[in-house]
């Protein structure tokens, strides 16, 4: 099932955190398909002539207010930087904010909230092969970003009603053009020669999900909550139905970047163990000063362990299916990094 135009302006919808990764790709969707859009997010990164932006803070609800005056559907996409480390600001804006985002829809009238989750809401750091949405939450979550995501889905997800539909989308490992975490950082740690190495035996399978796959089980979601009441208040993981190898998948953006793939394997639990002594001393010096390290127990665990996913319940209950393979995603990933457009057209011709 494709996702369908609809009669130019004739649905108003509105994206919180519409100036990030997700949320510009989404709204580049929207405008196509013909949907009047508007952006609520504390920055504008971005112009489109058909896009109304709105600047503010989600976590004051007269801001969120100004902009939701005949919105049908609500796309809410923003977070504080998953790697940001910052517990204050994760329960400020992905708990207390997500309550005034539900409170403005409740007030302004809006029929459809699309919440985009995270499927490491179910993760502990223990291995997850084929997981589906029957998992619980993680009892205890690595770190504040997923324990507020947790609490997050559960406030969209209660809030579903008559009135408001709501529905959480799960995806994993989002990659693509414009990624601001996943190749940055990735290509920081290389540059600065912190990508030499394998962490655990590397034989670890996880899900990473292309943007356009996102974007349309997004838009896919919100034209079948009205039709299929059924889905509304529940889950679904998205992801790109093709489990990698990590450190194949680390492999292929280092060497696309121009550095070597990692190479020496180092014990996963001294590694872990290594990251919990990091935690510990950047909790200690706190008060002082904030670091924000790489090396966390999450990132450690998500390197080392298995966390794929099944999207069997979305194919079922509202036909999704990725309209990108991985192949095919990772290539115009690499393609879409400058420097490697030119070294990338040659080797494609
Ligand atoms: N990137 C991934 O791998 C991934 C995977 C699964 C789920 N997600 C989820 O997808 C969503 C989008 O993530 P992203 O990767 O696009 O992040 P991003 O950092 O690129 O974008 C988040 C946007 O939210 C905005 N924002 C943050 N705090 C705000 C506030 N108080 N008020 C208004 N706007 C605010 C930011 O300015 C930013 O533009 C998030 O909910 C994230 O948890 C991301
Ligand atoms: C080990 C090096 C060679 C490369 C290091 C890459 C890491 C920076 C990324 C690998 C997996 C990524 C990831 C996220 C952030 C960046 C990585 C740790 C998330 C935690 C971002 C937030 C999402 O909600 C998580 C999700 O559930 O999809 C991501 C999980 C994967």
């Amino acid at each position: 099932m494709s996702v369908k135009a609809i009669k130019p302006d004739s649905k108003i919808v509105l994206v919180i955190g519409g100036s990030g990764f997700v949320g510009r790709h989404l709204v580049e969707k929207l405008c196509s398909l013909g949907y009047t859009v508007r952006v609520f997010d504390l920055r504008t990164t971005f112009e489109h002539e058909k896009v109304t932006f709105y600047n503010g803070d989600l976590c004051n609800k007269q801001d969120l207010l100004k902009c939701m005056d005949n919105v049908d559907t609500v796309f809410h996409c923003a977070t504080p930087s998953p790697l940001s480390n910052n517990k204050k600001v994760f329960l400020r804006v992905n708990v207390d904010g997500t309550k005034n985002v539900l409170d403005a829809c409740f007030e302004k009238g809006v029929k459809n909230l699309i919440l985009t989750s995270s499927a490491s809401v179910v993760y502990s750091g223990s291995n997850i092969e084929h997981g589906d949405e029957t998992l619980p939450y993680a009892k205890r979550p690595l770190d504040c970003y997923t324990q507020t995501k947790i609490q997050q889905e559960k406030l969209v997800l209660s809030a579903n009603s008559e009135s408001l539909k709501t529905i959480a989308l799960r995806p994993h490992g989002i990659f693509g053009p414009r990624d601001p975490h996943m190749l940055p950082t990735t290509a920081r740690l290389a540059a600065a020669g912190k990508t030499k190495f394998i962490i655990g035996k590397g034989i670890n399978k996880v899900d990473f999900t292309y943007i356009d796959n996102v974007v349309y089980a997004h838009v896919l979601a919100a034209q079948q909550l009205q039709q299929k009441p059924e889905i509304a208040g529940n889950a679904y993981n998205i992801t790109n139905n093709e489990p990698i190898l990590f450190w194949e998948f680390m492999s292929r953006l280092l060497k696309g970047l121009g550095y070597a793939a990692p190479k020496y394997h180092l014990p996963y639990y001294f590694i872990y163990f290594l990251a919990f002594l990091v935690q510990i001393f950047v909790f200690i010096v706190s008060p002082f000063k904030t670091i924000r390290p790489t090396l966390t127990t999450m990132t450690v665990a998500l390197a080392g362990t298995h966390h794929y996913y099944s999207c069997e319940k979305a194919a079922s209950e509202f036909n999704y299916s990725p309209v990108v393979k991985l192949e095919d995603a990772i290539e115009r990933t690499l393609q879409s990094v400058p420097e490697l457009h030119n070294k990338h057209a040659k080797k494609v011709k």
